[in-house]
Parts: structure tokens; sequence; C-alpha cells
């Protein structure tokens, strides 16, 4: 099963190595701005799956916020280190 960590690891590799097809590029190429926006929208489809939906349909919308959020780490340049020291 893959980690927090482990998708952090693949999605710096996206993008370094920037593959065809890969939706984190052209979401990376999008800019903050954009993934910001992607951002709330999960976010908020996360708090109606918890409020409405199965446990497995709000543990599928928290697995993309985290994704989305992975996104715009990576759009700042940040590591997981940068992020984990404030926990
Ligand atoms: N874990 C994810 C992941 N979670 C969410 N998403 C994106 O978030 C979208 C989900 O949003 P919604 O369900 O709200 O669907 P949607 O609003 O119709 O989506 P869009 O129209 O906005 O694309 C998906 O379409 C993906 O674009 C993800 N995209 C990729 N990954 C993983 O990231 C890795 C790299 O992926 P690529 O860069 O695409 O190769 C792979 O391991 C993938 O499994």
């Amino acid at each position: 099963m893959k980690t927090f960590d482990d998708l952090f690891a693949e999605l710096q590799h996206k993008a370094q190595t920037r593959p065809d097809g890969s939706g984190t590029v052209a979401e990376l190429d999008s800019g903050v701005h954009a993934i910001g926006k992607k951002i709330v929208e999960e976010a908020a489809e996360v708090w109606m799956a918890a409020e409405y939906q199965s446990e497995d349909e709000a543990a599928e919308e928290i697995s993309q916020l985290l994704y989305h959020l992975q996104v715009m780490m990576l759009a700042r340049g940040l590591t997981l280190e940068d992020v984990y020291k404030h926990l």
C-alpha cells in the first residue's frame, strides 16, 4: 500500500522527469493559483463526503485532498521535512 511519503517521492520524480500524460505535471504547470482552487474544491468534497457519504468514499476524498496538497508542496518547492517540522 502506498504511503504519504511514497506518493511524495513519486510526485517529485514526475516533477523532475515530466513524463507525457502525467496529471501531476499538468497540475504543476497550471500554477499555484489553480492548484489552490483545486485544494479548496477537494476540501469541500471531503467535508460533504464526511457528512453524507460512506467511510470509503470519505477516505477516497481525503486521499485526493492529500494528493493535491502534495502537488502544492512541489509547486512551492517544499519538502516533507519542511511540513513535518510543524507537526
Ligand atoms: N493519487 C492521485 C490523485 N488523487 C487525485 N488525483 C487527481 O484528482 C482528480 C480527482 O478529482 P475529482 O474526483 O474531483 O474529479 P474531477 O473534479 O472530475 O477531476 P478533474 O476534472 O479536476 O481532473 C483526478 O482526476 C486526478 O486528476 C490524483 N492524481 C494522481 N494521483 C497519483 O499520483 C501519481 C502520479 O500521477 P500522474 O502524474 O497522473 O502520473 C499516481 O500514483 C496517481 O495514482
